[in-house]
């Protein structure tokens, strides 16, 4: 009779998966990272397909939902402020790992999680909000011929920026009306634009949700790992699923928040990341073209390459 092992060796599925994981493997030591920071940002062109494939099969259910509206209470309070939320997780992540004893290789850990934490957060400020001016996807924008069109004279601030629209544009025609004057300019930021009501319009305009929703993902979820293995984290939420039932079975709401942010944050890190997995799946069924998810994807990559040499 043949060893046992011999039969899982030479399956044909068993040697497809090994082909897969040297290739992995491969991928991951040119570009310098392990293979669960690979697998992770591995997720995000699966999300991006999927989305793309739902849009092409459903797109009239896809536009008819309460989360392709941009107002949807998790657009407006989670995402449009989500680093915010992200850095809140994260601070209370942390502190929970100094004060959890069986967590090892603390020390070093938790600076070079802070000093990756520093680096995304600078690459976010310059991506999406300031960077000497215009935030670098605005500025992407701009380059590619986008500009913020159909300023109305009465909205109109910082007048020396801007130039008498003396031409229409039929997409943007349905917001302009006959009697009044409109301007457009390529030197304002998309914030700026949308405070004078004005429509940007006609560049590349790299998504910013995809950028902001896929590093905050990968930054939580390697730092997650960086300190729980498979193993600890199931015994972790065992133990949170343990406590929970006592506090709820004893009316302890207070304790049980207490024990929810204080000593289970992985809880709430586990809650955000899909929330954000979520909204990004939504980005890309509905909002933005294919390239410009990517290419809110290509910006975050290269934030999270950098943060991996750390
Ligand atoms: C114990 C932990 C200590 C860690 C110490 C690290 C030291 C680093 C210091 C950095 C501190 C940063 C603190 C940051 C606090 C905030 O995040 S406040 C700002 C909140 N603002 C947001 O979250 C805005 C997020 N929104 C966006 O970026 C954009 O709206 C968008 C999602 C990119 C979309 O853009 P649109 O223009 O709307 O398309
Ligand atoms: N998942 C989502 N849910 C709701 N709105 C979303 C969204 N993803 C993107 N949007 C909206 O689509 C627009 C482009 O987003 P981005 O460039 O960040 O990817 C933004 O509109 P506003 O800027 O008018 O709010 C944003 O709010």
């Amino acid at each position: 009779m043949p060893p046992v092992t011999n039969i899982t060796q030479t399956h044909p599925i068993a040697g497809h998966l090994d082909m897969v994981n040297k290739r992995l493997n491969d991928i991951a030591r040119r570009l310098k990272i392990n293979k669960l920071e690979l697998l992770i940002m591995l997720t995000y062109p699966v999300i991006i397909i999927l989305g793309q494939l739902i849009w092409l099969v459903a797109p009239a259910e896809s536009s008819m939902n309460y989360f392709t509206s941009k107002k949807n209470i998790f657009n407006v309070y989670f995402v449009k402020q989500g680093w915010f939320w992200t850095t809140m997780v994260f601070g209370l992540f942390l502190f929970s790992v100094m004060r959890d004893s069986t967590v090892v290789r603390k020390q070093h850990g938790v600076i070079s999680c802070v000093k990756k934490f520093a680096l995304i957060t600078t690459c976010w400020f310059f991506f999406s909000q300031w960077f000497l001016g215009m935030p670098i996807m605005d500025r992407i924008f701009v380059l590619t011929g986008g500009s913020c069109y159909n300023v109305s004279a009465e909205k109109l601030k910082n007048s020396e920026y801007f130039k008498l629209m003396d031409f229409t544009i039929e997409d943007l025609a349905e917001f302009t009306n006959q009697d009044n004057d409109y301007y457009y300019s390529s030197s304002i930021s998309s914030r700026q634009c949308k405070s004078m009501r004005g429509r940007w319009y006609g560049g590349h305009d790299p998504s910013g949700h995809v950028f902001l929703l896929s590093l905050s993902t990968t930054f939580l979820m390697t730092q997650l790992f960086e300190f729980y293995n498979s193993i600890t984290l199931r015994k972790k939420l065992r133990q949170f699923k343990i406590d929970t039932e006592n506090h709820l079975k004893n009316r302890e709401f207070v304790p049980f928040l207490k024990s929810l942010f204080l000593d289970y944050p992985i809880v709430l890190l586990l809650m955000l990341v899909g929330l954000w997995l979520w909204m990004l799946l939504n980005t890309t069924i509905y909002f933005h073209s294919l390239l410009e998810n990517l290419a809110g994807l290509f910006f975050s990559y290269l934030a999270s390459l950098l943060s991996f040499q750390i």
